[in-house]
């Protein structure tokens, strides 16, 4: 049986075709050739194509590292980080062992925005770069926010206030950072509070600040007079209050005899909470309020 299927199939194949009158082995040769050839050129094709995908991802991811945007720290879409630009001879006297944070002041509303045209707020050179804008231009000193209130410091303006943040001029420490005594060139003196940044307090404590104590306006409500984003630093500038601390005002520095009677002690407790009822209705238009997080109500 496959004798008789052997020869008849050497027969066959062995047969001329209508192809230039060759045999149809050769045909089925050439055409399973042809094939293989055709499988061959797709398959280059198909690694050229990767080669030159993958090659242009890594030349685009190394642009981008060179990419003006990729100069600064990887931050929200909404982020936008101001980075003081100092001359060589203008390097700041101090830097403030804050490491780099992200930038989520996160509402809009809440942005610091700047201004082409000159301005008289803060001085010094300064960019923008926004994290969603691939180019970072030059532009003058930011103006406030939308919240329209208050005034940007640049750092060297608060280096220059508070003699480089030198421990002379430290006049206190709170949960959220070092207070120095300032004086600016008009010779106003401001509290300059340095914001640590302890897990990402920096921000917290600028937000909450910025959002609640920025508009507010109240006779015991110490006042926020500006504040000062720079790269990761984060201060609060207040006005100066030469009242002393609570805490001295209840149990010492005082004399024996503390000025603090009892009617005037309820009289500032009932007003404190008073005020602490108030606070988050009278100064927050958005909901939730901020919890209050610190202790000037
Ligand atoms: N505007 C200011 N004027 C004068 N001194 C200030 C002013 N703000 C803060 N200080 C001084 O710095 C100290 C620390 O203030 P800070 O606001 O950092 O913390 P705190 O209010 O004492 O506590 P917390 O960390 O809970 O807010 C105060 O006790 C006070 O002596």
């Amino acid at each position: 049986m496959s004798v008789f299927n052997t020869g008849f199939l050497n027969t066959e194949l062995s047969k001329p075709t209508s192809v230039f009158g060759l045999r149809l082995w050769v045909v089925i040769g050439i055409c399973v050739g042809a094939f293989i050839v055709l499988i061959l050129f797709l398959l280059s094709l198909c690694i050229t194509c990767r080669c030159r995908k993958s090659h242009n991802y890594h030349r685009s991811r190394r642009g981008k590292r060179l990419g003006p945007s990729e100069l600064t720290p990887v931050v929200s879409k909404e982020i936008q980080e101001i980075v003081h630009v100092a001359a060589p001879d203008q390097r700041p006297m101090f830097t403030p062992a804050v490491p780099e944070i992200q930038i989520d002041i996160g509402k809009t509303e809440h942005r610091v925005v700047f201004s082409d045209r000159p301005s008289s707020h803060g001085s010094g050179e300064s960019k923008l770069t926004n994290a969603t804008d691939s180019t970072s231009t030059p532009v003058g000193p930011p103006e406030v926010s939308h919240l329209g209130w208050g005034h940007w410091y640049t750092l060297r303006e608060l280096e220059a206030a508070t003699n480089g943040f030198s421990d002379e001029n430290v006049i206190g420490e709170g949960g959220y950072g070092i207070v120095y005594l300032g004086v600016l060139q008009d010779k106003t003196k401001v509290a300059v509070k340095n914001l640590l940044n302890n897990r990402g307090q920096a921000e917290k404590e600028f937000k909450v600040e910025v959002e609640t104590i920025g508009r507010a306006r109240h006779k015991n409500l110490v006042r926020l007079l500006g504040y000062c984003v720079e790269g990761a630093y984060r201060m609060l500038v207040y006005e100066y209050v030469d009242n002393g601390n609570l805490d001295q005002r209840l149990h010492g520095e005082a004399g024996p005899i503390s000025p603090l009677t009892w009617d005037i002690r309820m009289n500032i407790i009932v007003g404190t909470a008073k005020g602490y009822c108030n606070f988050p209705l009278n100064l927050c238009s958005y909901a939730p309020p901020p919890p209050p997080t610190h202790a000037y109500v």
